[in-house]
């Protein structure tokens, strides 16, 4: 059986160098560019890679998935900063590459898909819902992608149960002090040494609260996602936003 032949762009960055060495690893995958920043687009198209796992930054992810659309290169993307606006150039690049597709996962970790699901299900049935993620300090985007896309499940599942807005009688605040406003729901950012990439769903109501917390200690965590995210997205035209997609939890 051949190979399925395999490229990673920003390929010399802490999770791009995890990824170089986990696509070499596989047996069924054959590593045929890695990409840092300055190198050629081109060689993408001259190595014959049928997918890009794009692991850069938000300033150079929407230049790099244009050059693979419009080479029908298929991509998994790992690089935060996904807006409306991005996703809708987005969409519209894919209708012109029929047959290509593009998985945008903001977390591949199984634990940190699984916190999101968790905490989709667990939301209605508790009065209060904030998000706190930490980070390392050289991230260079607040909120996580993981964060941000965890409070708009949470808060979808919210309108769906007909909650109501989680009570908060603060009157003043310093700037910054009750976090980010993701679709009604707080998001608080950690900058931390020492850490890489952490999360928890705090919950609360009468006499109780749940806290559901996931901690990615090394980028291999991600690893396996990102590995199936490239098997899978061969032979899933159009956008997947989410692993939790391929991994049937929907
Ligand atoms: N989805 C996930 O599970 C997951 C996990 C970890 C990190 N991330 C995200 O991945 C991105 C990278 O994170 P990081 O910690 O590895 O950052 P990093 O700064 O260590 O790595 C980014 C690398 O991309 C390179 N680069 C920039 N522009 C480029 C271009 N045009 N072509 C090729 N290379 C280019 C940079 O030189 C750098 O080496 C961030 O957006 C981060 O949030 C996602
Ligand atoms: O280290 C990072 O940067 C991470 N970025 C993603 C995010 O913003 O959610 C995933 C976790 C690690």
């Amino acid at each position: 059986m051949s190979k399925l032949r395999v490229a990673v762009l920003g390929a010399k960055g802490r999770i791009g160098s995890e990824a170089v060495r986990a696509v070499e690893a596989a047996e069924d995958m054959e590593l045929v560019a890695a990409l840092g920043r300055g190198d050629g687009l081109e060689a993408l198209a001259e190595s014959g890679a049928q997918v890009a796992v794009e692991l850069t930054t938000p300033a150079s992810v929407m230049d790099n998935l244009d050059y693979c659309l419009r080479h029908g290169i298929h991509a998994v993307v790992g690089t935060t900063g996904w807006t409306d606006e991005r996703l809708a150039r987005l969409n519209a690049w894919l209708d012109a590459s029929p047959g290509t597709g593009v998985l945008i996962a903001p977390n591949f970790s199984i634990g940190a898909v699984l916190t999101m699901k968790f905490a989709q299900i667990a939301a209605p049935y508790f009065e209060s819902v904030e998000v706190v993620e930490l980070h390392h300090p050289n991230k260079v985007d607040a909120p996580s992608g993981t964060a941000t896309r965890t409070a708009q499940l949470i808060a979808q599942a919210r309108q769906k149960a007909g909650s109501a807005p989680a009570p908060d009688a603060t009157a003043t605040a310093l700037d910054g002090a009750r976090g980010a406003n993701v679709d009604g729901v707080p998001v608080h950012a950690v900058r931390l040494r020492g850490l890489l990439a952490h999360q928890e769903v705090l919950l609360g109501a009468e006499g109780e609260t749940l806290t559901v917390r996931h901690d990615s200690l090394h980028h291999s965590s991600f690893m396996p996602g990102i590995l199936l995210g490239a098997r899978r997205v061969v032979t899933t035209p159009g956008l997947t936003f989410g692993l939790e997609h391929f991994l049937d939890l929907n």
